[in-house]
């Protein structure tokens, strides 16, 4: 579909876009002759409507075969390609149809919601739950799995119910028994958890948390087709947008019109937070592990939502609650600027050429965002090598970063038009400059005094350096780390900072691994300093307040509140500063983190 929208030409696309209801079929029947001649349309029409392929029909045997391979998925806990599995069945599988006694519909429903279980994604799964029941209402399975859900939920009081209804309901012995064993711990912790009997309002979505959003304008841009732009000076932190998604059939004009948009959850590495998952390592009780993953739980329409574009440094952030979208301001704003979400990477995370890369590959377009546009200090740096003049903090370049840079349209010949992009970026960046404001970008040559270092030699040094960061990295998994394994691994960090530029990202990687490294075996002063030391970096690469920044300070906040510090609450209370600016009112049910590390905290102090 994706391939087939970027054919369209642009005086095409303008017209779909501004098509009303009575020119839809003068719109239509244009884009109808475009495609005609074409093969990958003809193609793709066979697609949507072969029974056999079945994009719109049902095929039995494809849905059993996915629903036999998302099982196999989630006994090798693969989670993330069971959820797609059980999905692309569901679309697949006729609704009157048994798979060994049952309707195969309630039964991939309740596979799935086994799933969404395990990804701590919990009132989706109750949803499927309930959809299994409409079918099937004497479906033991699901009786139970809605049981577990509600107790995970904290509902008990309703998880007891579902939870007798599924032991009346389930034929084996064995099944019973399972059921009744279960019943009395969730029994149990009903009765020890006065709270349980308030029900957990987050049953429900608060729509209307902040009722007054910002009235929005919708412009054609010079570059980008249409996009959002602010209509007043917009504060950080604001909700700018939320909406539900469109209920309706994707077509090709829809999805030229109005484009479908990713799902994202954030999946909790553990349903306890960070803390919990110590022991699992280490007799410390710190954990680096609070990396958040994002689990991709469906494609939807909405119809102001896919009206923003995409920049690589983005001034709005998107999350879903559910299926509703949110969408905020993560900086000031000023009036008339393009209100920009990011639609995967970032400058400072990415550079440049992988950016414009996966946005070739998934969306179909060249980003022509500022980051990707103009020549600017974040891309130089990310990947960049040290100057091998002492005490010069000059950035040198390989020949692929120079490519991509002076393949930028807005070209700079001077160091004074490169772009910051970030004020925060200014004072320490600025110095990797040349002072006197004139600009080579050549391969191996500094761009602030001009001196040649060998990158071959450069480029074998990082190579011998990963060689122990990797062995680390593997004892990690393994737990067996080693004093030999972790003094190979500080060398070569040595060896990365007198070759890398200061800010290049692996360093702060590499910081990071040990930090987890040194937590893992209980040095936690050491860890305390890689975990600073990468922050660093990040910093200069982010900026403060990026959410990067919050999960790094989560991470070092634990650390701190293991030692027993103190001054752990400047940096919760900087987590929840940040976390509070991207999510808003929702900030606790994105991140279950931040509860444990304030109780911790409170403990602490007491
Ligand atoms: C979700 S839509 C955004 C709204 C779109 N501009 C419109 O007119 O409907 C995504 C499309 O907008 C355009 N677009 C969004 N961000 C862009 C960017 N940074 N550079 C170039 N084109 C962009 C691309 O054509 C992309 O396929």
């Amino acid at each position: 579909m994706e391939k087939l929208k970027s054919l369209v030409p642009d005086s095409l696309k303008r017209m779909v876009a501004e098509s009303t209801p009575d020119s839809l079929p003068r719109t239509c029947s244009s884009l109808l002759n475009f495609f005609s001649d074409m093969e990958l349309f003809h193609q793709m029409v066979r697609d949507l409507t072969d029974p056999e392929r079945a994009f719109c029909g049902k095929n039995k045997d494809a849905a059993l075969e996915l629903k036999q391979k998302g099982n196999q998925c989630f006994l090798n806990e693969d989670y993330g390609s069971a959820l797609t599995c059980y999905s692309e069945a569901l679309r697949l599988a006729p609704v009157d149809v048994d798979d060994m006694d049952k309707n195969l519909v309630a039964a991939l429903y309740v596979n799935r919601a086994s799933v969404l279980h395990k990804l701590d994604l919990l009132m989706e799964g109750r949803r499927d739950c309930n959809r299994a029941l409409q079918i099937s209402p004497s479906y033991a399975k699901a009786w139970y799995r809605r049981g577990k859900m509600n107790a995970s939920l904290g509902n008990f009081e309703d998880a007891v119910h579902d939870l007798n209804i599924a032991k009346n309901l389930e034929l084996s012995f064995g099944g019973q028994r399972q059921i009744e064993s279960e019943l009395r711990i969730i029994t149990d912790m009903f009765e020890r958890t006065e709270s349980s009997l308030v029900q957990h309002k987050e049953n429900e979505l608060d729509l209307l948390d902040e009722p007054d959003q910002i009235k929005l304008k919708c412009v054609i841009t010079p570059n980008k087709g249409r996009g959002m732009v602010a209509p007043s000076d917009i504060p950080p932190a604001s909700l700018v947008h939320a909406e539900e998604p469109y209920a309706l059939i994707v077509i090709l004009i829809s999805q030229i019109r109005v484009n479908s948009m990713t799902i994202f959850r954030m999946k909790s590495a553990d349903v306890n937070g960070p803390l919990h998952q110590f022991g699992k390592f280490s007799h410390s009780e710190v954990s680096l592990t609070s990396n958040v993953e994002q689990v991709k739980v469906g494609q939807a329409i909405y119809r102001v939502g896919s009206l923003f574009n995409h920049s690589c440094q983005p001034n709005i952030g998107a999350y879903f609650v559910s299926r509703s979208l949110f969408i905020r301001t993560t900086e000031f704003v000023a009036v008339g600027c393009p209100l920009e979400l990011s639609y995967g990477p970032q400058a400072g995370q990415w550079d440049c050429k992988d950016r414009l890369k996966f946005l070739k590959d998934e969306y179909s377009f060249r980003c022509e965002c500022r980051a990707c546009a103009e020549v600017n200090l974040s891309d130089l740096v990310l990947n960049a090598f040290h100057c091998v003049s002492p005490n010069c903090p000059g950035i040198v370049l390989d020949s692929c970063v120079v490519n991509c840079e002076k393949q930028k349209t807005r070209h700079v010949q001077s160091a004074t038009g490169i772009s910051t992009l970030e004020p925060f970026m200014q004072v320490d960046m600025l110095k990797c400059l040349p002072s006197n404001g004139s600009l080579r970008i050549d391969p191996g040559f500094c761009l602030k005094c001009d001196s040649y270092c060998d990158l071959e030699s450069s480029f074998a040094a990082v190579n011998r350096a990963w060689i122990s960061i990797t062995r680390l990295k593997d004892t990690m998994v393994s737990g067996e780390i080693s004093t030999t394994v972790l003094t190979a691994a500080l060398n070569s960090l040595c060896l990365l900072r007198s070759t890398l530029h200061a800010y290049n990202k692996r360093i702060s990687e590499v910081e990071d691994n040990l930090a987890e490294a040194f937590c893992l075996v209980g040095e936690l002063q050491l860890a305390l300093d890689h975990c600073k030391a990468s922050i660093e970096i990040l910093e200069k690469l982010y900026g403060p307040n990026h959410i990067v920044i919050g999960y790094e300070l989560v991470k070092l906040s634990s650390i701190q509140l293991s030692m027993g510090d103190r001054t752990a609450v400047k940096n919760i209370n900087r987590v929840s500063e940040i976390f509070s600016r991207y999510y808003g009112s929702h900030a606790d049910k994105m991140f279950p983190y931040l509860q444990p590390l304030q109780g911790k905290l409170t403990k602490l102090v007491q």
